[in-house]
């Protein structure tokens, strides 16, 4: 069986804009990814259409072999949690997740509300921004997955927590796993990442192996992204 994410020839509009274009990707195993590309680029599409959230694209998506709509139980991915009640407390919503989805892990998520500092009796409504990111990534890395999607999820967290977030972040993930993360901010991810894709204009530019940048091109990640999107 093919084991890892494939990504071929997506090709997806919304309103006749063609938003992206012949998205080909490949992800083996174990990988931890950054999706880097300016705002609007499509991360958020892409990240959508691989959880079959977006329909209506063209083009192949398998996941460890799978490539209908079941493959959307491989994929952990919690966008802005819209479909919720200011006044849900997290604990509903944990308990909502629980029952929704077979593979969320009620320990794991205990472990990740007290690392986050979350409190159960909090409403969703009273989060601060950076502490509604941190309850993403608690309901995302919850779930038994094999592949977790993470937009931009630590954007509003201040520094303190970030550091602690990112040094831990490969500890709540199994190995047999893809993390795939979109940011703006690559440099703070730089040391844990394997491999970063890097989109413009609606297309893949480039996808490389973060060592391969270090040895072959001597650059910093988001140096090389600097290069790169300058010249396509
Ligand atoms: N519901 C929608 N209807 C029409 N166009 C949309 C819709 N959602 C997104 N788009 C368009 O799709 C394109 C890609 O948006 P997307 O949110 O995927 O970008 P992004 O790379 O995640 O951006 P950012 O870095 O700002 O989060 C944008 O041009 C946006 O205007």
């Amino acid at each position: 069986m093919e084991t890892g994410l494939k990504i071929d020839n997506i090709n997806y509009q919304k309103l006749n804009k063609k938003i992206l274009t012949d998205i080909n990707i490949e992800i083996p195993l174990g990988q931890l990814v950054v999706l880097l590309g300016e705002n609007g680029v499509g991360k958020t599409t892409l990240m959508r259409i691989i959880s079959d959230l977006n329909k209506g694209y063209t083009g192949t998506i398998n996941l460890n072999g799978i490539t209908d709509e079941k493959r959307k139980m491989l994929v952990s991915y919690s966008d802005s949690l819209l479909a919720f009640n200011n006044r849900d407390t997290l604990g509903h919503i944990l308990n909502f997740y629980q029952h929704a989805y077979p593979n969320f892990k009620s320990q794991r998520a205990q472990e990740l509300m007290t690392f986050m500092n979350l409190n159960y009796a909090q409403r969703l409504g009273e989060l601060s921004k950076g502490n509604r990111e941190k309850f993403v990534i608690v309901l995302t890395l919850s779930r038994k997955a094999v592949l977790y999607l993470l937009d931009e999820p630590l954007s509003g967290i201040d520094i303190f927590s970030r550091d602690k977030i990112i040094s831990s972040l490969i500890k709540w993930i199994d190995d047999d796993t893809i993390l795939l993360v979109s940011t703006h901010h690559v440099n703070e991810l730089e040391q844990i990442i394997d491999s970063a894709i890097f989109l413009k204009n609606g297309k893949v530019i480039a996808q490389r192996d973060v060592e391969s940048i270090r040895s072959d091109d001597g650059l910093s990640v988001q140096d090389y992204y600097r290069q790169v999107h300058l010249e396509n």
